[in-house]
């Protein structure tokens, strides 16, 4: 009798181990590799299911302010699957294939992103508080289009009003599958024209190595499973001569704009390229250009140019749609 007692013991011990244990790796699985494990027993099936339940709740990871859920009644896919940055980062290996653990109980960030790329003893501002300080330098706006915040190298923290740009999204939104089109964003309430809405966080890629992801994106995008979301970014001077070309590619590691679709009527999304002091480069930042209903897509232009006219079909459904989606010469 004892000696059944122990083996009751040994095999509870070896259940509560692999409970704990799939409670740790299965938020690392990407969804094909839940899928099969989850078909082995029914207690690791409960919990893939419960790791892609959290993960269709929050698309962000918690790496947002609110939950961006993904909603999906065309298809059987529920949730797209890549790694989630806040905020743009340096580009990783081409062979990268790392990995964040997701819809886990526990969320820590894995050391995978870094911060903003600073420059080294640039100038900030001194302001104690920069929204009632009117004089405070970093407000100035040098053109309509791109915009000044204080940043690493001000005295300021987050909470200074001119921050408006990085403390992350502020109105609800989801991301819903369409049959045409993927995944696209769409506002969860109204959102007032001039609105905040996100930053398209991305890989911050050379021109060379964006050239060649685009190519590489160009012949998985034919077959209309694949949806690329590499942003090339001019920044023109007032001759309306390029001067700067930012390529930001949310397609492995991206935040939730990487889900806004290309509307030829230009959308309810203006961009703007926001400067923070002491910060390298300008992050793009999107404003809502129009009164925003709820349950609304958000959409923006990707470009006027139409260099492949054999190009994807556009489905943006516009009185001006022009039927294929904008490219140009990467
Ligand atoms: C930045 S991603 C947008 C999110 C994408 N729909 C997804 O499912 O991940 C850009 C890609 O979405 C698709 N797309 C965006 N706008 C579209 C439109 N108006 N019509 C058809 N496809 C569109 C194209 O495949 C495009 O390369």
């Amino acid at each position: 009798m004892k000696e059944k007692v122990c083996k009751i013991d040994e095999s509870q011990k070896a259940y509560a181990s692999l409970f704990h244990c799939a409670h740790i790796i299965f938020p690392w699985l990407d969804p094909t590799e839940l899928a099969s494990i989850s078909s082995t027993c029914k207690t690791l099936n409960s919990i893939a299911k419960s790791i892609t339940t959290a993960r269709i709740s929050d698309a962000s990871r918690t790496f947002e302010n609110l939950p961006i859920p993904f909603v999906n009644t065309v298809d059987d896919q529920p949730y797209a699957y890549f790694n989630y940055t806040p905020t743009q980062t340096l580009a990783f290996n081409p062979s990268f294939s790392g990995r964040q653990p997701w819809g886990g109980n526990r969320v820590t960030r894995p050391g995978l992103f870094v911060d903003t790329v600073v420059v080294r003893d640039a100038c900030g501002c001194g302001c104690e508080r920069c929204d009632v300080e009117l004089e405070c330098p970093c407000r100035e706006m040098s053109a309509p289009e791109l915009s000044r915040e204080c940043g690493p190298s001000c005295k300021c923290e987050l909470e200074c009003g001119n921050r408006l740009t990085q403390k992350g999204i502020d109105v609800k939104v989801k991301i819903v599958k369409d049959e045409r089109k993927g995944w696209g964003l769409f506002s969860n309430q109204v959102i007032k024209q001039g609105n905040f809405v996100c930053e398209y966080a991305g890989e911050l890629l050379t021109t060379k190595e964006a050239r060649l992801r685009q190519q590489t994106y160009d012949k998985l995008a034919q077959g209309g499973k694949f949806f690329p979301a590499l942003l090339v970014v001019r920044e023109h001077l007032p001759s309306g001569n390029a001067c700067m070309r930012i390529n930001i590619d949310a397609t492995r590691v991206g935040n939730f704009a990487r889900f806004i679709n290309h509307s030829c009527d230009g959308g309810n999304l203006s961009t703007v390229l926001v400067r923070s002091s002491g910060a390298l480069l300008p992050r793009l930042c999107f404003f809502a250009s129009k009164d925003i209903l709820e349950g609304e897509e958000l959409t923006f232009s990707y470009g006027d140019i139409r260099l492949n006219k054999k190009g994807l079909q556009c489905f943006c459904g516009s009185s001006c749609c022009v039927g294929i989606l904008p490219s140009e010469q990467t």
